[in-house]
């Protein structure tokens, strides 16, 4: 477990690319698993929580190989071709993949039995197994709602027709991945649309999906059974990494840098409007579309950050970069107050709790709420010194390699190995742009 110890070193320059959107290169490995013959995937994110859909998709049959960096082969079995595996599928820190494969189980006719790391042991998988029990899943878990568990999928599925009772793209693409093999259609609604991959990489597969907006609600149809035809799958750049380098830049006085194919899917960027409503200097520069999302080049200079008070967008367009906002705001000039965030606290760890004690210590003012954080924003750099306990949380490891970068004393991760699980070149990528960042046992 090596820790990792972040100080200020230079202002921060130069022009990168961060790797594959995590969600993205989940799905692609997913549905090219469902299509009939081959698929590329090129720029997928090779961290551990995408290996482990790689792995886990293996197990149920398909052929998923790796040629060269970033870029995969998958040798679909078809909707209804998953098999069972042979052994328990350890899905090791990844929400994404545990809830999504759930899904693609539910209308299959196999058993299988999940399990992941104390991290995911610990999130509520009750959100999936709800809906999918309605569609005719068996579910035995710890608990009645936590992994290991073991689904049998149906083999006369139901459709069903569903309002997700939290704003989940992962809930919402468990059902929508459950009615591929279930005849009819399966509708789900959303009372506010979250990040809308799953919709766009099935409709690029010839299924028929349809999404509308009815009475407030965001809308998804999908008619059951397609055959989904194998594509090539560009992954862009992922928003969420790329949102470490866009407050490692605004607040480190002097940097000026550019991260190159950003995805910028407007389901996804509420960062980087958050950011511009604190005072960021973030140009959006050769908007173009790669495989069928919209991306750009990021250009962001350092800047004088304010508070902010009421968000300029909705939480789920920047659900996984709080813990990130939350050191901008800890820098800022003024008291930031996040609130409706409920759903921080059921991620890889309570990220609302987690980054409370890691701010206060390093020496942070702020109030912790239920839904959110008051963060009372030092105007420049934050006291530091502090130890921070990571708890299996990649998103913590991260935010305060940043925040260290602005700490008058160093700030200790304890943990750095989590940072594999999403952006494995992190290090390298931040200290190659002039970040203090060492590695220590
Ligand atoms: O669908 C996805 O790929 C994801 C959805 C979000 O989770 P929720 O659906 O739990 O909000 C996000 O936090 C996660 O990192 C990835
Ligand atoms: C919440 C996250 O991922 P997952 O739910 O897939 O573990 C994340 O990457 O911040």
């Amino acid at each position: 477990m090596p820790s990792l110890i972040s100080s200020p070193r230079s202002p921060l320059n130069g022009t990168v690319k961060v790797p594959g959107d995590k969600s993205i290169s989940h799905r692609s490995i997913m549905l090219s698993a469902l299509a009939v013959g081959k698929s590329e995937v090129t720029g997928l994110l090779e961290g551990e929580d995408v290996l482990a859909t790689a792995e886990a998709m293996r197990a149920m049959g398909a052929r998923v190989e790796r040629i060269g960096e970033g870029h995969w082969v998958v040798h679909g079995v078809g909707i209804g071709g998953l098999q069972t595996p042979d052994n328990v599928i350890d899905m090791g820190n990844s929400g994404t993949s545990t809830r999504l494969i759930m899904g693609l189980i539910a209308s299959h006719d196999i058993t299988v039995t999940m399990t992941g790391d104390a991290s995911l042991r610990g999130r509520p998988m009750g959100r999936v197994i709800d809906p999918l029990t309605t569609m005719g899943a068996t579910f035995s878990a710890r608990d009645g709602k936590f992994l290991p568990l073991t689904v049998t999928g149906s083999q006369n599925p139901l459709p069903i027709d569903y309002t997700t009772p939290m704003a989940s793209a992962q809930v919402k693409s468990a059902v929508l991945l459950a009615g591929l093999n279930t005849p009819g259609v399966t509708t789900v609604r959303e009372k506010v649309a979250t990040r809308d991959h799953t919709e766009r990489m099935l409709k690029s597969m010839g299924a028929e999906i349809e999404t509308a907006e009815e009475d407030g609600l965001y809308v998804v149809r999908l008619t059951g059974q397609p055959e989904l035809k194998p594509v090539n799958f560009e992954v862009p750049g992922d928003i969420s990494s790329s949102a470490f380098l866009l407050v490692a830049a605004s607040i480190i006085p002097g940097s000026d840098i550019t991260v190159e194919n950003v995805g910028m899917n407007p389901l996804r960027t509420g960062i980087v409007h958050a950011l511009k409503a604190m005072g960021a200097d973030i140009e959006i520069l050769n908007e173009r579309t790669l495989g069928g999302e919209p991306v750009a080049d990021l250009r962001v200079r350092a800047a004088k950050l304010k508070a902010v008070s009421e968000l300029p967008v909705d939480p789920s367009t920047m659900i996984d970069e709080f813990p990130v906002l939350f050191c901008a705001a800890a820098v800022a000039e003024g008291t930031s107050r996040f609130k409706g965030l409920e759903e921080l606290r059921v991620k890889e760890s309570d990220r609302l709790a987690v980054m409370a004690a890691g701010l206060k210590a390093n020496g942070v003012e702020l109030t912790e709420f239920e839904d959110g954080i008051e963060i009372r924003g030092a105007g420049g750099k934050v006291k530091g010194g502090g130890i921070v306990a990571t708890h299996l949380d990649h998103r913590i490891a991260m935010s305060f390699s940043v925040l260290g970068q602005m700490a008058e004393s160093a700030i200790t991760i304890d943990d750095a190995a989590p940072i594999q699980t999403s952006f494995p070149v992190f290090i390298d990528l931040l200290t190659g742009l002039g970040a203090g960042l060492k590695l220590a046992r």
